[in-house]
């Protein structure tokens, strides 16, 4: 069994009540989740991105065995997660960037230490995950600390290093860099690369941070009200997202608007202007036109901004 997670046409409706009168109310359903169907094999780290309310944490309830799906067919390491969720607690780490699992006033280790007998991890075993994780979390000197006196970052570091103390294969991690200062920011990347790189953990990804999905995943998929939208490299996204390239031209003097084929200026000031092309287009031609065509002094071309790209993805239909 090579794939870790798979879903085939996964649905959640959750119904709710809306008062509409004084005594009257209306039931509404509301499809969180809209027959997804996807895939992740052993070792794979996916980005999962969408606006707010799309489905993700609904898909990561179900994920988790909180919540059980309305329809469809959903398998983590090869369990029904919310018929064997216990069984499944042994097999996954979940890591939430808005909440802790560790407790508030215990000192950190003690949560360890929790941790150590709920999931009844061999004490070789724990002490290994543990100094691993002491080292490369850089613990070593919070481990005494109350979790309530720890900033956000330490507090993340701590949390993450709680959900794999019992060497999960799967880890869920919702919004694992939000608030944290950008040197917490790479440290959290980092050790998540080695994670993946040394043990093979499968890692799910929820994260409104693009800069972790670039640095982080090689595939990545896009859900939106309930359905995926796209599921593919990252780089395929743009062609997707049918984003534009812009080639910035500085021009002797300021001059009409730049007429070029396959591509149209989007901004003037001065002797600089903005031209928008395709992005799956080559650069060259144009450029040889308007050097030929034009007094061009420099130019310089600029690659699409990801959050754009997925904003017009947002705006769009289903992209395959
Ligand atoms: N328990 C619930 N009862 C009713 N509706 C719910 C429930 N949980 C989620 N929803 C609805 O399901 C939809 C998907 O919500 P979900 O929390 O999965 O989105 P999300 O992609 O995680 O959003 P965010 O980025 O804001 O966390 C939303 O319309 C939400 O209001």
């Amino acid at each position: 069994m090579s794939d870790l997670i798979e879903l085939d046409g996964v649905e959640k409706v959750f119904e709710v009540r809306r008062k509409t009168g004084r005594l009257r109310r209306e039931k509404r359903e509301v499809r969180a989740v809209d027959g997804i169907s996807f895939r992740v094999p052993r070792g794979e780290m996916v980005g999962y991105i969408g606006p707010n309310g799309a489905g993700k944490s609904t898909t990561i309830k179900m994920l988790t065995g909180i919540l059980t799906p309305s329809a469809g067919r959903l398998r983590v390491a090869g369990l029904d997660p919310s018929r064997e969720r216990t069984k499944l607690a042994q097999r996954i780490g979940v890591v939430f960037g808005q909440r802790t699992t560790l407790w508030w006033d215990l000192p950190l280790y003690d949560s360890y230490k929790l941790a150590h007998r709920m999931y009844r991890i061999p004490d070789a075993r724990f002490r290994e995950n543990l100094d691993r994780c002491v080292e490369l979390l850089d613990l070593a000197s919070l481990l005494d600390v109350p979790v309530r006196q720890l900033s956000l970052g330490q507090r993340m570091r701590g949390d993450i290093a709680a959900a794999l103390l019992h060497d999960p294969d799967v880890l869920y991690l919702d919004e694992p860099t939000i608030g944290l200062d950008v040197i917490s920011k790479a440290k959290v990347r980092q050790f998540l690369r080695d994670l993946n790189a040394e043990r093979a953990t499968t890692i799910l990804l929820t994260t409104h941070d693009l800069t972790d999905i670039e640095q982080l995943c090689k595939r990545v998929m896009v859900i939106d009200h309930g359905r995926l939208m796209y599921d593919g490299a990252l780089a395929g996204l743009h062609e997707a997202g049918e984003s534009e390239r812009t080639l910035v031209v500085d021009l002797e003097r300021e001059l009409p608007p730049v007429q070029a084929e396959g591509a149209r200026v989007v901004k003037v000031e001065g002797p600089r202007q903005w031209l928008a092309f395709p992005a799956s287009a080559s650069a060259a031609p144009l450029v040889a036109h308007i050097a030929q065509a034009y007094p061009l002094v420099d130019l310089s071309v600029r690659e699409p901004d990801i959050e754009a790209v997925i904003a017009r993805m947002y705006d769009g239909r289903p992209l395959y």
